[in-house]
């Protein structure tokens, strides 16, 4: 049964900073659905680069995995296509998100070598002989100061050939550009069924914890950091979905 986003619904007085707790994460589907632009799409997409990229015997990490929506659709197309010397590993700092992601994953009969969700930051965890490391909307809430530390560690653990697959909100550097995209996307969440209210507490919520990068400072990080083929595969409006490739 869909449970559906009601976080935000009631006035909160005091709005607390956003955080991946208990709540959120029992609704966490229904709020990415809703409050994504194209989430399945773009999980379809990063689940086929995933498997385009996968290099036998190696690991792929998903970073900030919530509930393991990711990590479910590569295991499905890695089994799918009988591959079997894989290992996905899904990690994700919030209990409550790991709690669901073992829910979902136990639902496929996925077996823990296959795929093992870990409760831990992902700013101290090791990568180590990945093909494939997706951070799925994960980067906008990591500190930025620690953001190049986390892509330099990735780029380190990667085979020649894997990629690192990002999705994030980003920020338009003209503000008109800016304020016009902006409402596109709250056009967006209206379509899907939240109020003003909704809106407007889960945008103060989200001030300073969700921090987003503009185009240009998205793209000098990956290629700062070693990154030689760096491009978007899924763009709208502030949302951008890149391809990075070690060579
Ligand atoms: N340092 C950290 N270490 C571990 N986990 C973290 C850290 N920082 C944030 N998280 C986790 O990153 C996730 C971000 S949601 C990812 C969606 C998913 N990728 C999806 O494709 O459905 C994005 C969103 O809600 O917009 C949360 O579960 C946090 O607990
Ligand atoms: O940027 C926003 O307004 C969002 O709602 C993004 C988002 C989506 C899902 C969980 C947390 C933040």
């Amino acid at each position: 049964m869909a449970k559906i986003d009601k976080v935000f619904s009631n006035p909160l007085g005091e709005i607390p900073p956003f955080t991946f707790n208990e709540k959120v994460a029992h609704v966490f589907d229904d709020m990415a659905e809703r409050s994504i632009p194209f989430y399945r799409e773009v999980q379809k997409m990063i689940t086929d680069l995933s498997l385009t990229f996968f290099q036998e015997g190696s690991k792929i990490y998903d970073l900030g995995c919530s509930t393991a929506t990711t990590s479910a659709l590569v295991y499905q197309g890695l089994i799918d296509r009988g591959v079997t010397d894989f290992t996905i590993k899904g990690i994700d700092n919030s209990e409550a998100m790991c709690e669901e992601a073992r829910i979902k994953l136990d639902s496929l009969g996925a077996s823990k070598d296959h795929v093992s969700i870990s409760l831990g930051d992902f700013l101290q965890e090791e990568i180590h002989d990945a093909s494939v490391v997706i951070m799925n909307y994960t980067l906008q809430f990591t500190d930025p100061l620690k953001r190049e530390a986390i892509i330099k560690k990735i780029y380190n653990g990667l085979r020649h050939n894997g990629i690192l697959l990002v999705s994030d909100k980003l920020l338009q550097t003209n503000t008109d550009i800016s304020r016009t995209f902006i409402d596109k996307y709250y056009n967006m969440k209206r379509l899907n069924g939240y109020s003003e209210l909704e809106i407007s507490q889960k945008r103060e919520a989200l001030e300073n914890v969700l921090i987003p990068y503009t185009l240009e400072e998205e793209t000098a990080l990956f290629t700062q950091c070693g990154f030689k083929g760096v491009d978007a595969f899924f763009s709208w409006y502030n949302f951008t979905s890149f391809i990075c490739i070690k060579k």
